[in-house]
C-alpha cells in the first residue's frame, strides 16, 4: 500500500511513497544494530556535540521545516514554526542535562561501594503521531539517542515528508549511518519489527487502539513500552476564575492545532455560578476564530489534518446532540475542498452524549455543568482517560487541593496543560504508562544496572 502525503487545506497530493517490503526493513534493522555498537561507545560529550548540531541545522531551516508541516498536516504556520523552536528547546535541555542524568549514582550501603550505572538498551522504535509531526519524535528521540541508542522510527502513515525531513536533520548534523532511520512503513509492520530481536523497546505516542495492539506486541515479545495516547482533559472552572483569563486559555487550549492535542482542554466543567458567563464569552471566542489558509497570519483555525477525521468527529458531535446537547456554535463541516470543521461548542452535555465520554480530537468544547466543587472533581475523573487536567480559581490553595484529586498525569492550576522538557509527560488508565520528557525520559530506555564492587 503506497503512502500519501495529502494537504488536508485542500485535498491535493503532495507526493505518494511506496512502502518498504521485508528485505528493506531487515536492511534498516541490520544497520541499526551495527550502529548501535558505536554509537554507545562513542563519548557522551560527542553524542552531545552531534544533538546540539541537529538543534543548530532546526534553527537554520526553521521556515522551511515550519512550512512543510503546514502543507503536510494543515497547521497554522505559526504554530509550525514554534514546534520547530520546541524541538531546539527539547535538544538544548537533553544536552545540557545529559550528564548529570546519565551519570553514575553511589548507594548508600554497609558494605564495600555500590553504584547505579546507566546504560542504553539498543535499538528502540518510536512509533510516532502525526499531530505534532516534529515535537513527538524530537521529544522521544532526542533523550534515547543522547542515551546511547539508535532509533527506528515509523511515523503516521499521512506524514511521510516531515518523517524524512527528520532524517535529513540528523544525517546532515554528522550522526553516523544507521543511528536515526524513518522506516517508511504501515502500521500492520510494526509488531514484525517490534519481535525482532534488534530491536530492544518501543515508545508509541498516537491513538488507545494502535497503544493497545502496541502494547500487546510489547509484551509478547517482553520488551519495555512507554504509551502515550489519548485524552480528555477537564477544564474545571469554580466561581472565584478570573474568567477573562480562564475564557482565553481555554480557547488556546481547545482550538490550537485545530483541536488536534492529546492534552487540549476537552471538557469545560463549569460551576453554576459563573457557566452562563463563561460559555458567554467563550462563544464570542470561539466565533470570532478565522478559518482559512493556514500559512496566512490572519488564519486563526487551521483544518483538521484528514477528512476521514473529521468525519468522525461530526457522528460524535451529531450522537451527542441527538442524546440531548445543545449546539451553541458551529457543529457542522465547512463547505469546500479539505479537511474543514467548524469551530463548534456543545452545551449541556451528559452521561448519554459520545462527547461525555470520548476523546473529540477536533475544534469542538463540550460544556458540562457541574452542581458545585465535589461534583466537578467528580465529573472530571468520570472517564477512562487520564492525561491532563487543569483548575481555574484564585485560591492556589483551593486550586492545588481540587488539582490532587484529579486522577491523570498532568494537573495545571491557572493554566493551560503543555508539556515542558523538565516537567515529566505521561498519563494513567487509558491515557497510557510511563513518562517521557525531564529525567524519567531520558531513563526510560536505558539499563538500570546496579553495580556491586567489593
Ligand atoms: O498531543 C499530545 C502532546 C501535545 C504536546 O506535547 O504539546
Amino acid at each position: 500500500m503506497p503512502m500519501s502525503s495529502v494537504n488536508p487545506a485542500n485535498g491535493s497530493v503532495l507526493e505518494v511513497f511506496e512502502t518498504w517490503d521485508q528485505v528493506r526493513i531487515d536492511k534498516a534493522l541490520a544497520t541499526a544494530a551495527r550502529a548501535a555498537a558505536n554509537w554507545r561507545a562513542l563519548p557522551l560529550e560527542e553524542r552531545v556535540a552531534l544533538l546540539r548540531r541537529a538543534a543548530g541545522l532546526l534553527r537554520e531551516r526553521r521556515e522551511p521545516l515550519a512550512g512543510r508541516i503546514t502543507r503536510e498536516m494543515g497547521k497554522l504556520l505559526r504554530e509550525a514554526r514554534t514546534e520547530i523552536d520546541r524541538c531546539v528547546t527539547v535538544c538544548d535541555y537533553y544536552a545540557d542535562h545529559a550528564a548529570t542524568f546519565l551519570g553514575d549514582e553511589p548507594m548508600e550501603v554497609a558494605w564495600g561501594r555500590a553504584l547505579r550505572v546507566h546504560q542504553p538498551l539498543g535499538t528502540i522504535l518510536g512509533v510516532m503521531p502525526w499531530n505534532f509531526p516534529f515535537w513527538q519524535v524530537f521529544r522521544f528521540a532526542a533523550p534515547t539517542l543522547l542515551a546511547g541508542n539508535t532509533v527506528l522510527l515509523k511515523h503516521a502513515s499521512n506524514v511521510p515528508r516531515c518523517a524524512l525531513a527528520i532524517e535529513e536533520v540528523f544525517r546532515d548534523a554528522g550522526l553516523p549511518d544507521g543511528v536515526f532511520q524513518s522506516l517508511m512503513v504501515p502500521a500492520s509492520a510494526v509488531a514484525g519489527i517490534l519481535a525482532d530481536p534488534r530491536v530492544y523497546g518501543v515508545s508509541l505516542t498516537g491513538s488507545e487502539k494502535a497503544g493497545r495492539a502496541v502494547a500487546a506486541a510489547a509484551g509478547e515479545a517482553l520488551k519495555p513500552s512507554v504509551l502515550e495516547l489519548g485524552g480528555s482533559d477537564p477544564f474545571i472552572v469554580l466561581e472565584d476564575a478570573d474568567l477573562d483569563r480562564a475564557v482565553e486559555q481555554a480557547l488556546v487550549s481547545r482550538f490550537q492545532n485545530a483541536g488536534q492535542s492529546c492534552i487540549a482542554a476537552k471538557r469545560f466543567i463549569l460551576l453554576p455560578q459563573v457557566a452562563d458567563a463563561f460559555l458567554e464569552r467563550l462563544r464570542a471566542g470561539v466565533e470570532a476564530l478565522v478559518p482559512g489558509d493556514p500559512a496566512r497570519e490572519e488564519t486563526t483555525l487551521a483544518p483538521m489534518a484528514r477528512e476521514d477525521l473529521r468525519d468522525e468527529l461530526h457522528a460524535q458531535v451529531e450522537q451527542s446532540i441527538a442524546a440531548g446537547a445543545v449546539a451553541v456554535t458551529g457543529c457542522r463541516p465547512l463547505p469546500g475542498k479539505g479537511a474543514w470543521y467548524a469551530p463548534s461548542i456543545l452545551d449541556r452535555v451528559t452521561p448519554q452524549a459520545r462527547a461525555y465520554h470520548e476523546e473529540l480530537f477536533g475544534p469542538v468544547a463540550t460544556v458540562i455543568r457541574a452542581q458545585d466543587e465535589a461534583d466537578a472533581v467528580r465529573i472530571a475523573n468520570e472517564t477512562r482517560f487520564g492525561l491532563g487536567g487543569s483548575v481555574w480559581t484564585r485560591d492556589l490553595e483551593r486550586g492545588e487541593a481540587v488539582a490532587r484529586h484529579l486522577v491523570c498525569g498532568n494537573a495545571f492550576v491557572n493554566a493551560l496543560v503543555k508539556s515542558d522538557p523538565a516537567l515529566p509527560f505521561g498519563g494513567v488508565k487509558d491515557s497510557g504508562y510511563g513518562r517521557e520528557l525531564g529525567r524519567d525520559g531520558m531513563l526510560a530506555f536505558v539499563n538500570l544496572k546496579t553495580l556491586r564492587l567489593g
